[in-house]
């Protein structure tokens, strides 16, 4: 069990499973680009970890960077989508690798892949670590993901509850 704020969470998802599946996922990622030096964009704040761990097992030539959205506070959607901010890469023509730790009603993402349109990238292609099904909204085809897991809200591996628990190696669930 795990007490962050008012809130308790129990172990869900362990940091072997998660470094198993990125080893996987890593080397898939590695063939499928093998020719096309794509560009890595890394979604703030959630996937800091996730495609800093991801990387070590991305073994192809690629740029990474890292931009931001935000839709969320406390455990349930707010609905509103922040712009996106510091995009310094050029897409134009590229291949994009977006990396996510989470998709849970596809709010964010079909925002961020409106944006990132505009910059002509000659494909996007989405990565999360974790997908809601059944939480899902919005109509989003997602090339890789890492654990399909149940409408319950998580935390840790980068996913926070309020700002905290991002820092845990491991994923929580809520309990
Ligand atoms: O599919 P959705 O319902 O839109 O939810 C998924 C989004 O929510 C989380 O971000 P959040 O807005 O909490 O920002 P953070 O990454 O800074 O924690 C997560 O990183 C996704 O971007
Ligand atoms: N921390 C966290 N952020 C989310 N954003 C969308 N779904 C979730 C979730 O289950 N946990």
């Amino acid at each position: 069990m795990k007490k962050i704020k008012d809130k308790e969470f129990v172990p869900f998802i362990t940091a072997e499973a998660i470094d198993t599946r990125l080893q996987e996922m890593g080397t898939k990622i590695s063939v499928d680009f093998k020719e096309d030096n794509p560009v890595i964009l890394g979604v703030l704040n959630g996937a800091f970890m996730f495609l800093s761990d991801l990387a070590k097992y991305i073994s192809i030539p690629a740029e990474i960077s890292f931009i931001k959205v935000s839709s969320y506070q406390g455990t349930s959607s707010t609905g509103n989508v922040k712009e996106l901010i510091g995009l310094d890469a050029e897409l134009k023509g590229r291949k994009v690798i977006v990396i996510e730790d989470i998709i849970d009603t596809g709010l964010s993402m079909t925002h961020l892949l409106k944006k990132l349109e505009i910059n002509q990238p000659s494909q996007i292609s989405i990565v999360t670590l974790l997908f809601k099904p059944e939480a899902l909204k919005h109509e989003l085809e997602i090339d890789y993901v890492g654990f399909e897991i149940p409408n319950k809200f998580v935390v840790g591996y980068g996913l926070d509850y309020d700002g905290f628990g991002r820092n845990l190696p491991e994923i929580y669930q809520l309990k």
